[in-house]
């Protein structure tokens, strides 16, 4: 047990999918696991473990943005021996040919967060997604033929921006899309050398103003599902 998951040692898989949000994790677990059990319940910060295609695998919320997320990367890495993290996440697009339900693969992480501002003095660290998790998830998705898309991702630190133009800058530089905890996932990846990636599904559009209902969030990205779940148990 530790401070925040309640599971005894051996209940969380090596691979952990992560959504932000709890009843995601529960949809996925009861949807997508064979015989899924629920390991936490502290803070409502639901976590299952089962098996998929044999493979055990886990599916544990993080809550929303890195201050939250990186309690729980932390925990599962360093008192549960977890080796790979695949975020699954919402995500609000900041280019016209990025539209709702389109699945996005995060290559890299750009933020607004100060995190690494103490660790990399004067410098700016790239926190970047594991190649291998990456080609997996790319290769299940060709396969499959689930469009996808790659690229830079935005990590904010705020949900709502007092200038609703300010994300034109980061989309004139490629930035895909918006999110509030991948730098803080790959940063923490590399740290610990396990294996990270982020899997994005747009329920937001701040060039369109289109978004998504919150049952929608919860209970209606299957391709990126399927595709963390396929990157998940290749060999
Ligand atoms: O859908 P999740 O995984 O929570 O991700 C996105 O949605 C939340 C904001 O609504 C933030 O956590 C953001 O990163
Ligand atoms: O616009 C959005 C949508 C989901 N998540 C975000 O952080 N922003």
């Amino acid at each position: 047990m530790s401070t925040h998951i309640e599971a005894k040692p051996g209940e969380i898989a090596e691979t952990v999918l992560m959504p932000g949000d709890p009843l995601r994790a529960k949809w996925i677990a009861e949807t997508f696991l064979e015989n899924p059990v629920c390991y936490n319940r502290v803070r409502g910060m639901l976590g299952y473990t089962g098996t998929y295609k044999g493979k055990k695998v886990s599916v544990q919320g993080s809550g929303m943005g890195m201050p939250s997320a990186m309690i729980y990367f932390h925990e599962l890495i360093n008192e549960y021996g977890v080796k790979n993290i695949i975020r699954v996440g919402s995500a609000g697009s900041y280019q016209e040919d990025v539209k709702l339900n389109d699945v996005v693969l995060a290559m890299a992480a750009s933020t607004t967060s100060g995190m690494n501002n103490s660790r990399f003095i004067n410098s700016d660290y790239s926190p970047t997604a594991d190649f291998d998790l990456f080609i997996k998830a790319v290769n299940y998705a060709q396969n499959n033929n689930i469009p996808i898309k790659a690229g830079n991702v935005l990590s904010s630190d705020e949900f709502y921006n007092d200038d609703p133009e300010e994300y034109k800058l980061w989309a004139q530089y490629g930035v895909l899309c918006v999110e509030m905890e991948t730098a803080g996932l790959y940063t923490i990846a590399a740290k610990y050398n396990i294996r990270a990636l982020t899997i994005l599904t747009i329920s937001d559009s701040l060039v369109t103003e289109e978004k998504l209902s919150a049952h929608a969030r919860e209970t209606t990205f299957k391709d990126m599902v399927k595709i963390a779940l396929a990157a998940a148990s290749m060999p």
